[in-house]
């Protein structure tokens, strides 16, 4: 059995009028596997990511990382282990991106020679395929080179542990599979949200459907992407079919007929 990277126990999250936001969610994510946190709107992924990331503390529950209690981690050891690429970075536009990817060194200032740093940095660009830009201000990179740079600044930080939220915000529909596929190359243990349910089968080992707060299902794609499941919490259908060119299966996420009728008539 692999090992658990991150275990959750009974977490929960309520706001100050009593709305509860996180309901007694409890999960583990073994090494190298992919989570992708999926759900409505409003459904408590983020607030669940932040929890796992140790960005936020839970009301209720606890969370460890590699076996350690995260509320017992230090910012700095915990940032050596997990690195964090949320929704909302906004960095300081003149800002290099040589720079703003050498942020990811905070947590290891000291430890390493110059020239060892220089490496790390240069591994990140190239994996993220941003080396021709590093000369260049961040405000002057498009969405798509600004999301790749955040995950190299992420590299840098050399985590064992990647937290997502929507990586794929922004970008067209080709650069969103190429992002994740980068991801899913690095080998590291991820949990991602994702919006977009048709790019999770391809990228995601594991699946966490939340919906109100709670945890509704988890397990591989296939267990918890049911047509029932689907339908249930996002109100949608699920249809699958051969591949008209390729030895594979398609996935449809299809709206309801009677809404696109009343959108559309
Ligand atoms: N600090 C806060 N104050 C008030 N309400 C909050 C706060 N944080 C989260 N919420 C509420 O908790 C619920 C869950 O929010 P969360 O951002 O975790 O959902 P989500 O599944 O990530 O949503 P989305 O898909 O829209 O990004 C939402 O109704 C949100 O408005």
């Amino acid at each position: 059995m692999k090992t658990s990277v991150i275990e959750a126990r009974a977490l929960g999250c309520t706001l100050r009028g009593g709305t509860v936001i996180l309901d007694d969610v409890s999960l583990a994510v073994g090494e190298g596997e992919r989570l992708a946190l999926i759900g409505p709107n409003g459904a408590g992924k983020t607030t669940l990511l932040r929890i796992l990331a140790g960005m936020q503390k839970p009301d209720r529950g606890t969370v460890s990382l590699l076996g350690r209690p995260l509320a017992a981690l230090k910012p700095a050891e915990r940032a050596r282990t997990a690195a964090v690429v949320g929704q909302t970075d906004q960095p300081d536009p003149r800002v290099s991106l040589w720079d703003y990817v050498g942020l990811g060194r905070i947590p290891h200032s000291g430890l390493k020679s110059r020239v060892e740093e220089w490496g790390i940095l240069n591994t990140a660009l190239a994996r993220t395929g941003l080396d021709h830009l590093r000369h260049r201000e961040m405000g002057s990179l498009s969405g798509g080179e600004r999301q790749r740079a955040q995950i190299a600044r992420a590299l840098a930080q050399e985590p064992q542990v990647l937290f997502l939220d929507e990586p794929t915000n922004h970008l067209d529909p080709r650069a969103r599979s190429d992002l994740l596929g980068l991801v899913a190359e690095l080998g590291l243990t991820v949990v991602a949200v994702l919006h977009d349910l048709a790019l999770v089968p391809d990228f995601a080992t594991h699946v966490a459907v939340m919906n109100g707060g709670r945890l509704v299902a988890h397990g591989t794609p296939a267990e918890t992407l049911s047509p029932e499941t689907v339908r249930a919490v996002f109100a949608v259908e699920v249809l699958r079919f051969p591949h008209p060119r390729e030895r594979r299966e398609l996935t449809v996420f299809d709206r309801p007929v009677s809404f696109s009728r009343k959108r559309f008539q």
